[in-house]
């Protein structure tokens, strides 16, 4: 059976974003509870996006070191499947809202990976991300996938710098479960591009049938 690599875009802001993601073939979309974010929402935002993505693509709300009243008042308020943290916290933290989550890690050295599946066992995924001191994600830039090892335990989102014209070369190299795209399908921070996520979810699919 052909495998298929799920793909997330993160960072929408926009009801209308939701509705061209979900048309270019997304599985998930990324709602981004961190204010300091140029994709930062807030509640009334995250809900009109949730609302505008169809059934069957998974909506996760995405946190940085919250506060867990934040975390609280999110799932109160905005329809979510998964949680996802991306700054240092600690597997106990990840899985106290009774919610799927994944586990963002930054790959700098062999064995980051297997250390990872270690600590966060339970997590629904890893996404590796980029390593950039003070900025948690969002970089824009990749990382030496080479740090990746093949045989995993958890599912791999891969993250981190992917574009229409990088992305089918990554899912090639990694074979991940799932690849993750902020920047890389933007006309501007937060704005996604219908076309450029065509381009993406075109480049995923070739690289899936090669
Ligand atoms: O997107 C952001 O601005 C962001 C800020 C702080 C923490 C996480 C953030 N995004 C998380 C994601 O899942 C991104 O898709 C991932 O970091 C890759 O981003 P990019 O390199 O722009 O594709």
């Amino acid at each position: 059976m052909p495998t298929r690599t799920r793909v997330k875009i993160c960072g929408l802001r926009r009801p209308a974003d939701a509705v061209a993601a979900a048309a270019a073939g997304a599985d998930a979309i990324g709602l981004v509870f961190y204010g300091p974010s140029p994709r930062a929402v807030d509640l009334g935002q995250a809900l009109a996006v949730a609302a505008a993505v169809p059934p069957f693509v998974a909506r996760v709300a995405l946190f940085v070191d919250p506060d867990p009243e934040l975390v609280r008042g999110v799932l109160a308020t905005v329809p979510v499947e998964l949680l996802q943290f991306h700054g240092e916290e600690p597997p106990a933290f990840c899985r106290s809202f009774g919610r799927p989550y994944i586990k963002a890690v930054r790959l700098r050295e062999a064995g980051d990976w297997a250390r990872a599946e270690a600590r966060w066992g339970d997590a629904a995924a890893l996404l590796a991300d980029t390593d950039r001191p003070g900025r948690p994600g969002g970089t824009g830039e990749t990382f030496d996938w080479s740090l990746v090892p093949a045989h995993r335990r958890l599912p791999l989102i891969l993250a981190g710098g992917l574009r229409p014209d990088n992305v089918g070369a990554a899912v090639r190299a990694v074979r991940p479960y799932a690849v993750d795209v902020s920047g890389g399908v933007e006309r501007a921070p937060g704005e996604k591009d219908p076309a450029r996520m065509e381009a993406f979810l075109g480049e995923v699919r070739d690289a899936d049938a090669a």
